[in-house]
């Protein structure tokens, strides 16, 4: 395991290597206070996060498939290099489909005004393989760090480097599955009056109203050009989920709403009541990194009680 990403600074944070049914390896960290963080080496996918009260604040399918190459229908799958089927590799690209390494060495991060001392953390690392590269011929390293604070706060940092000789261009996604009380009771605000790309109307550009998003059928948009704090409101779970982002100018946000739940095999019929997707993103202007040049995204996710 990881001695520099573990929690070394506090002895009560704790990094936990575990398997899940199949046999793939996963993470788990915990706070001080009792959070917590699973985190599977399978598409360095977040699979759950936990407050220090035991509230699960990721959604998981009530039929999701525990079952490599496919991607876990809830939690964090990644989206690169690609999203959707905007380029030439599968929907979404391939990284939800891997298994990633744990970085035992990762190079120093700079430090952030909000990295706090007791941090669980955890490195993980995506090289291309030999398939991958025939169909992306493009070498690089994807570093993730994923890391529980004190505060409860999950942080996810990507580094993506070029270790190629040519340049290459990449999207990215975080695609948040967020467990909610009921789709129809809460609101999004930070995504107001901004343009939005509708993958429901062949990805034609609309202008968002001034009003706090709220959902009575399926949503399918790509915002554009955020800021970079972004709220869930959830008034009956009395929580609101807060999205900070760095490097990611563009939100995804996707409610596959009645029909389109009924016709994906990993997920329940009524499963989009109280799920939503809010993805931090870099999709409308893709990412391009010279030979050598690294590019690093940060997402940030906290809970605040409201009333
Ligand atoms: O079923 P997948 O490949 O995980 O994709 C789920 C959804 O992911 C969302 O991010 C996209 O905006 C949707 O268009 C897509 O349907």
């Amino acid at each position: 395991m990881n001695q520099h990403s573990g929690a070394t600074s506090d002895q009560k944070s704790a990094i936990e290597p575990t398997k899940d049914r199949n046999g793939v390896d996963q993470v788990v960290l915990r706070n001080p206070r009792g959070a917590s963080a699973r985190i599977s080496l399978h598409g360095g996918q977040v699979l759950s996060w936990r407050t220090d009260r035991g509230e699960e604040l990721l959604f998981t399918s009530s039929k999701a498939i525990f079952k490599p190459p496919q991607a876990v229908r809830g939690g964090i799958p990644i989206f690169f290099p690609q999203f959707g089927n905007q380029g030439s590799v599968q929907k979404h690209g391939f990284a939800r489909n891997k298994i990633w390494v744990i970085d035992s060495d990762p190079p120093p991060l700079n430090h952030h005004p909000s990295d706090s001392l007791g941090k669980a953390c955890v490195d993980l690392l995506l090289k291309p393989s030999e398939e991958d590269l025939k169909i992306w011929p493009h070498s690089f390293e994807f570093r993730l760090r994923v890391s529980l604070a004190t505060d409860g706060n999950l942080t996810m940092i990507s580094r993506i480097r070029n270790i190629n000789c040519k340049p290459f261009s990449f999207s990215i996604a975080y695609n948040t599955y967020f467990s909610i009380s009921d789709i129809s009771e809460v609101r999004i605000e930070g995504l107001e009056t901004l343009d939005y790309l509708d993958n429901l109307c062949q990805k034609e550009r609309f202008t968002e109203q001034g009003d706090a998003l709220t959902f009575e059928s399926e949503v399918d948009r790509v915002y554009l050009s955020s800021s970079n704090m972004i709220a869930i409101f959830d008034h009956e779970r009395k929580r609101t989920l807060m999205i900070r982002k760095e490097g990611l100018p563009d939100v995804v946000v996707w409610n596959p709403w009645e029909k389109k739940s009924k016709s994906m095999a990993d997920f329940g019929d009524e499963d989009y009541k109280q799920m939503l997707c809010v993805d931090g993103a870099a999709i409308e202007k893709p990412i391009t990194l010279k030979p050598g040049e690294e590019w690093t995204g940060r997402l940030e996710l906290s809970v605040v009680p409201s009333s």
